[in-house]
């Protein structure tokens, strides 16, 4: 698969507060993805990794802050608008069963779609063509994704590991610039949860974008992430390189009781 032409541009949240009646999920938060980086958000439950994911993809309106990708602003926009600028998301919990591989990734491609819903109905040649071009990159991205030898096959006889892969394929058919993984290996065994990681590191290096990522397996924050946000009662609290996270006092002290830094989790 080819690279981008151009690195994505930087993602920048700047000053994001969201409150929710009296309780502040999200106060005063800014951090940078570089381009072309895997930037993780990590923190302790109810820590407001969610929020900022929701922020981010746009189902959330912050009470104050910008969230900026390149020169646009994303702050204000919805979910599609912010899909349409290259702002793709998985979702923690959504584990696709319904149709084939093939046809999850071709509703991936529907939002890049420019020939008409008659023109389709009606199989115009125009239509035909942009239907071919969508099934080769849908085919593509579904070998990119480990998924190559099940394009045809019903999603509900996949395993539980492909099946996360599909939710990360259709979200990578949007060609998006910057991907937000949400929790991608919750649920995992460890085969899977190995196999995830090199995929993500794999659509990394093939396609260039940027990677912001929630989890909770520090094993796999601590392998793939260059750039650490740490989140603690809607605070980010540290910044940096997972070794540089990892012995930060004050990210031992919000993880104390819940977690470890460590690569225990992996
Ligand atoms: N829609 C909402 N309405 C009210 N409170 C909310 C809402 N969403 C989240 N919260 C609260 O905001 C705080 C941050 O929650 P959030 O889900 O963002 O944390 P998290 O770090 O993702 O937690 P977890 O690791 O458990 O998923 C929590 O106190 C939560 O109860």
């Amino acid at each position: 698969m080819t690279a981008p032409a151009a690195a994505p541009p930087a993602l920048e949240v700047r000053g994001v507060t969201v409150r929710f009646a009296g309780l502040l999920a999200l106060d005063d938060v800014s951090f940078t993805v570089a381009p072309g980086t895997v930037h993780a958000v990590i923190g302790p439950n109810g820590a407001g990794k969610s929020t900022c994911f929701n922020v981010l993809s746009g189902l959330y309106r912050p009470t104050a802050g910008t969230v900026r990708l390149g020169a646009a602003e994303l702050t204000r926009l919805a979910p599609h608008r912010i899909a349409a600028l290259g702002v793709a998301r998985t979702f923690q919990n959504i584990v696709t069963t319904q149709g084939t591989v093939a046809d999850n990734l071709m509703l991936g491609r529907h939002a890049l779609s420019h020939a008409g819903f008659t023109a389709s109905a009606l199989r115009l040649p125009r239509a035909r063509r942009e239907q071919r071009a969508h099934l080769a990159k849908a085919r593509e991205i579904a070998e990119l994704t480990g998924l190559g030898a099940h394009f045809d096959s019903p999603v509900a006889l996949l395993s539980y590991g492909d099946r996360k892969r599909v939710e990360l394929a259709r979200a990578l058919c949007l060609e998006p610039r910057v991907l937000l993984l949400d929790e991608p290996v919750a649920g995992m065994n460890a085969a899977e949860r190995t196999r995830m990681t090199a995929v993500v590191r794999e659509i990394r290096a093939e396609l260039g974008l940027s990677v912001v990522l929630v989890e909770h397996d520090m094993g796999l924050v601590m392998r793939l992430a260059d750039e650490v946000t740490v989140l603690d009662f809607g605070r980010a609290v540290a910044h940096g390189t997972p070794d540089e996270v990892r012995r930060d006092p004050e990210v031992l002290r919000a993880y104390l009781g819940t977690a470890t830094t460590g690569e225990d989790a992996a």
